[in-house]
């Protein structure tokens, strides 16, 4: 993907992450979901429904608010979302794609697939399923589905072999209903953790230096150059 804008509106705000047409026409027939009544992206049940890739100015329609009830975002500012927002675009691969009511202009629904690029399998492409969330007000009336299964057919479509997720215990259910497996003996996520870098300031005199790596400074007290710990 380049750099292409992306504007269907051609207004500026709307700048969208990814091509929109890719989600219109994603076959639901196609995923074991289940939709009581029957819904797709392109026609999520209710007029004032959108199912959309995220766009520029989603900053103002509270995107970041929803991730907050899913883990900790912190606290990002337009220019740290535009620089973000660059850069995905920019890098490709990042389909992060949202739910819009769009009587209150608010985000409620969001889910990001991820394709990578392999040399294995034939330079194939492997898709990743991350960030879920519906808005705790919005929850049980198939929205959680929606979205995931938007992703997962996008991700199809894009020509992934597969298709892979992390979650709690108690949501391998709400998976497997949308085509997800464990596989025997192949169900393992393991992660490492690693600490945010410490930012330490040194006086010496009028001189302030502040140093953010850990491991910088480890190396400066080896070599005898500075006398200071990490706290
Ligand atoms: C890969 C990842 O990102 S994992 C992280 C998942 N996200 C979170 O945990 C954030 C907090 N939770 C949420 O945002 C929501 O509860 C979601 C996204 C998990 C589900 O969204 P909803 O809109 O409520 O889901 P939806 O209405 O489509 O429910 C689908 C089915 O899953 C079941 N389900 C939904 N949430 C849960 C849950 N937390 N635990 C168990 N079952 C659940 C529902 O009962 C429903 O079953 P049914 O079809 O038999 O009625």
């Amino acid at each position: 993907m380049g750099t292409e804008n992306f504007n269907e509106n051609g207004d500026g705000q709307s700048e969208s992450l990814y091509p929109a047409h890719l989600l219109q026409n994603l076959d639901f027939n196609k995923s074991p979901a289940i939709f009581k009544p029957k819904i797709s992206a392109a026609q999520p049940g209710e007029d004032w429904m959108v199912v959309r890739p995220l766009q520029r100015s989603d900053y103002d329609k509270g995107f970041l608010q929803l991730l907050g009830q899913l883990t900790s975002v912190g606290n990002i500012s337009r220019k740290q979302f535009d620089e973000r927002f660059t850069l995905m675009k920019q890098a490709g691969g990042y389909y992060v794609t949202v739910i819009e009511d769009t009587r209150i202009s608010k985000i409620i629904g969001a889910a990001t697939l991820t394709v990578e690029q392999k040399f294995i399998h034939n330079c194939s492409l492997r898709g990743r399923l991350e960030d879920v969330v519906v808005n705790d007000t919005y929850r049980g009336k198939q929205l959680g589905k929606l979205i995931v299964v938007t992703v997962s057919l996008l991700a199809q479509e894009l020509g992934c072999y597969k298709m892979s997720l992390d979650c709690k215990d108690k949501l391998i259910k709400f998976y497997e209903t949308l085509g997800y497996r464990l596989e025997a003996g192949n169900s393992n996520a393991m992660n490492m953790r690693f600490v945010p870098p410490t930012v330490v300031t040194w006086n010496r005199g009028a001189i302030q230096f502040s140093l953010k790596s850990k491991y910088l400074l480890a190396i400066l007290n080896k070599q005898n150059y500075l006398n200071i710990s990490v706290v």
